[in-house]
């Protein structure tokens, strides 16, 4: 019998090329202003990735009306692998009290990123390629224990097209158990009824048994509940571990029975890393290469939309106050007119007496002049 010609031990070279190079891995958060964002994705790495918010200049952010992206890089090296991360992160997301257009730089940023690469590609010398394609994306849901807002359902939904999308429900430790489990059933009986796209972990048929239930798992609890905390506490029986304080106890991020805190790190990091990274190569890269290929010739620039979403709010105020000048000019004009022809009937009646008074006056003299006329006669 042979050893056949050593095919099986593909995936282990493809561990060890990856192993050898190490990952580049790009994380994207996105929510409302004050989810947690950045304390999730210091508690993810267990570092301070990303600095804490200064609190006091929320309120400035509500001038300039755009969503700022940030992008926070590191490397992070673990038992000799190491891995090239980037955050991307969009606070004061949803802030407004206009939000229409709010996740437009957003869904922008993720497409630039795609047609950046594909050019790259289609370069003569495609080595060290800069890849800031989006890996996978959290998409942070206020805990209102209600459903998705209109708001949440309408960015999910173009977000989930474009990249491999993972909805998370923010502050978990402020909703009882109960009302987490309902909240949970009707966001994902939102996201099926609505067809949004989520992240799918694949459960392959060849895969052993423990890592098909763990995919099965991951499944699941999706939502994932989260609770995000860089500070230690300890518990009553004497432990120390990272977790919110309250009066009534403790909320641990790393507890099972708490939060999906180690489940989206294990999908994030430990499990479905490589997945990630190939179903965005494969399955949203794609799209957007084919997309672009059948309304585009080779080379061709993508065409730019001046579609700021500030600018576009600023060019309907000032055409719908032009359409309101020529309005009150025109009324003002036909107001005028009206008076003119007022004044012409007036002036034409007053025409029509002084005639009238003139041939009454004629016709009196003609009478005067027949009677003086026969008086001299008589004589
Ligand atoms: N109860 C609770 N509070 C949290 C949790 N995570 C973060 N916080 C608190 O919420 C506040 C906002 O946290 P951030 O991480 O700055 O929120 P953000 O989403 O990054 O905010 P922006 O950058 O402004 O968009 C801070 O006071 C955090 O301590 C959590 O899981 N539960």
């Amino acid at each position: 019998m042979s050893d056949g010609i050593g095919i099986a031990n593909l995936p282990n070279q493809r561990h060890k090329i990856v192993a050898k190079r190490g990952a580049h891995f790009t994380i994207m958060v996105v929510g409302e202003s004050g989810l947690g964002k950045t304390t999730l994705v210091n508690t993810l790495f267990s570092t301070e990735l990303s600095p804490a918010k200064n609190y006091n200049r929320r309120h400035h952010k509500q001038l300039d009306k755009l969503t700022e992206v940030e992008i926070i890089k590191a490397e992070l090296e673990e038992k000799q692998f190491k891995t090239k991360l980037t955050v991307i992160d969009t606070p004061g997301f949803g802030d407004y009290v206009n939000n229409r257009d709010s996740w437009a730089p957003i869904v922008d940023f993720i497409d630039d990123q795609h047609e950046a690469y594909m050019r790259q590609e289609q370069q003569p010398q495609r080595q060290d390629k800069i890849d800031l394609r989006v890996h996978a994306c959290l998409y942070f849901i206020r805990p209102t224990g209600h459903t998705l807002k209109p708001l949440d359902i309408e960015i999910m939904k173009r977000l989930g097209t474009r990249v491999n999308l993972i909805p998370v429900i923010a502050k978990a430790d402020t909703l009882t158990q109960n009302d987490l489990a309902l909240f949970k059933q009707r966001i994902r009986e939102v996201i099926k009824a609505q067809g949004i796209m989520i992240y799918q972990p694949l459960v392959e048929a060849d895969d052993d048994q423990a890592a098909a239930e763990h995919a099965r798992v991951l499944q699941e609890a999706m939502p994932f509940s989260i609770i995000g905390s860089t500070e230690d506490v300890t518990t009553a029986d004497g432990r120390t571990i990272k977790g919110r304080e309250y009066l009534w106890g403790i909320a641990e991020v790393e507890n099972e029975n708490h939060c999906d805190f180690r489940k989206l790190r294990s999908l994030l990091i430990r499990t479905h890393m490589l997945d990630l990274i190939s179903t965005t190569e494969e399955l949203h890269y794609e799209n957007y290469r084919q997309g672009q290929m059948e309304v585009r010739k080779p080379g061709e620039q993508k065409p730019r939309k001046f579609e700021n979403p500030k600018f576009k709010e600023e060019e309907e105020a000032l055409r719908k106050r032009f359409t309101e000048q020529v309005k009150a000019e025109e009324a003002r004009f036909r107001q005028w007119e009206q008076h003119l022809i007022q004044e012409r009937d007036r002036l034409n009646k007053d025409l029509e007496l002084a005639h009238s008074a003139i041939k009454a006056l004629e016709a009196e003299l003609d009478n005067l002049q027949a009677g003086y006329g026969r008086g001299t006669g008589r004589r």
